[in-house]
């Protein structure tokens, strides 16, 4: 590991951990992303689409099951076969008895059309003659060639100012099983519309009937987010033509496709009795809005933990790196700077001095008879000494001073900004205290004292030649007895 920048991730593993990282959580959000959206459309598609479809269907179906009944009754009546059998004689017969049905069932309309005569009678009476040829009437002329007994026709209905009504047409036999007219009551398509409301607002879908040309038949009365009302076609709709174009294809089906920017799923089926479509549709912006919403949050927490990863990791490198750096900078047993710290340390105090043109002076200090204290009292008892006497050193000087355990009981001191003279008296104290002081060791007092070889920085010197004569001027002091401050001048 480069020591040359603590507290900075080296690029190489920045880089690995935020791939590994960041790709490790892009992947597994995005994939439980996708899944939880494939799960959801597909229980759209193909559950919950098809499931309000038949529900509507059925809800269609069951509203029309009562006028049916009351259409086969009518055509069975044998007042009405009578009637038509006797010749048709007073119309106000049966114009009372259509009124009497609507009053009494609160139908929407009730009618008879006579085969015999081709007159349409109603309850407020006879409304017209049925013709062939008007396509109006084309309903009456199929129903009198079916086989089964009645069909549900969506249509307009004339005696209610062309309003949307789903008619049963009953036909009516004679007593012999010939064809003598069609009979039956027509239901207000409201009814179907507040369904459709209901199931728009329930489900927050789009519930829309058109026929087999894609024209829209019904809608709700509140038309529903699409805005479809009757009459328009949905090739208008951007994305809905292509659904027209598959719909004679399919009895029942679902597509997808986008309008206004929004995606939508729709379900199509067929409803035989009306000859129409039932469109359920839903726009699924909002349906994925959640599981979007999901993937933010997942991804902002898997920045967040990537973020927390990064600058932890960059935390416990920075404690080893400095831990590191300071191991290989400091004496372990006195807890000073060790040669190679100084030699970092004096590099700088030589170049301030240089600029500053401040004096600056070196002082080598070596213990006396230190092996005579290892042999006679141990080498721990060396060791006590040489890191109380280290703390006395540093306790006695600046804090701007520099000092080093230079190597087995040797130190250097760097006096900043101190000429020779004043740093002799220094190193002259600094002789004194240790010749005083009495460092303990189990219960012995240990005296000892100190040879010290000093010199001042000359414009010529390097850290190594101002130490060396320090380490000469020691010499000295060492041949001349020890327990002594020498100098040595550049
Ligand atoms: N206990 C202990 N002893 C050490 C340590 N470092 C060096 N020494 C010992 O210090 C002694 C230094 O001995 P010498 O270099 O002969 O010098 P001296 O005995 O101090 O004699 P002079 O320097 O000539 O006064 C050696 O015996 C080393 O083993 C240390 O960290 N702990």
């Amino acid at each position: 590991m480069p020591l040359s920048h603590p507290g900075r991730l080296p690029r190489p593993l920045m880089l690995s951990l935020v791939l590994m990282l960041g790709l490790g959580f892009l992947i597994t959000s995005l994939l439980s992303y996708y899944h939880s959206r494939a799960t959801i459309r597909e229980s759209v598609v193909e559950t919950e689409l098809p499931l309000t479809s038949d529900t509507v269907y059925s809800e269609i179906q069951k509203d029309l099951v009562r006028p049916i009944l009351i259409s086969s009754m009518m055509a069975r009546d044998t007042f009405v076969r009578d009637w038509v059998l006797a010749g048709e004689h007073d119309a106000g017969q049966m114009t009372r008895y259509l009124a009497e049905i609507m009053n009494e069932y609160g139908a929407f309309t009730a009618f008879f059309v006579s085969e015999p005569s081709h007159t349409y009678y109603q309850a407020k009476g006879v409304l017209k003659q049925v013709a062939e040829d008007e396509p109006r009437d084309r309903w009456y002329f199929r129903v009198r060639e079916m086989s089964e007994p009645y069909e549900i026709n969506a249509d307009v209905d004339l005696a209610n100012s062309d309003r949307m009504t789903f008619f049963i047409n009953y036909r009516v036999l004679d007593y012999d099983g010939r064809f003598i007219g069609v009979t039956g009551v027509g239901l207000s398509v409201e009814a179907a519309a507040r369904i459709i409301d209901e199931y728009q607002q329930r489900y927050e879908r789009t519930v829309f009937f058109t026929d087999r040309q894609g024209k829209v038949t019904l809608t709700g009365r509140e038309k529903g987010p699409l805005g479809l009302s009757s009459g328009q076609s949905i090739a208008e709709f951007q994305g809905l033509s292509q659904v027209l174009d598959a719909l004679p294809t399919h009895d029942r089906a679902s597509f997808e496709y986008r309008a206004e920017g929004a995606p939508h799923f729709v379900n199509v089926r067929y409803i035989p009795e009306l000859e129409w479509y039932l469109f359920v549709d839903k726009d699924e912006s909002d349906l994925f809005a959640a599981i979007q919403r999901t993937l933010l949050i997942n991804l902002l927490v898997c920045l967040l933990v990537t973020v927390l990863v990064l600058l932890l990791v960059a935390r416990v490198l920075r404690r080893y790196q400095q831990r590191i750096a300071s191991l290989a900078t400091t004496d372990s047993l006195t807890g000073l700077p060790n040669r190679r710290g100084f030699e970092l340390l004096a590099g700088q105090a030589i170049a301030e001095a240089r600029r500053d043109h401040s004096p600056l002076t070196a002082v080598v200090l070596d213990i006396d008879h230190f092996k005579a204290l290892n042999d006679d009292h141990g080498h721990l008892a060396g060791d006590t000494v040489l890191r109380d006497f280290a703390g006395d050193l540093r306790a006695g000087l600046r804090q701007s001073d520099i000092l080093c355990r230079w190597g087995g009981e040797e130190f250097v001191i760097l006096f900043k900004g101190t000429a020779s003279d004043i740093a002799h008296a220094l190193s002259e104290k600094i002789r004194a205290m240790a010749e005083h002081k009495r460092y303990r060791f189990e219960d012995h007092e240990l005296a000892l004292t100190v040879s010290l070889g000093q010199s001042a920085l000359t414009e010529a010197d390097s850290l190594d030649s101002l130490i060396g004569r320090a380490d000469r001027a020691l010499y000295r002091a060492k041949q001349s007895g020890r327990n002594r401050v020498c100098i040595e001048h550049g």
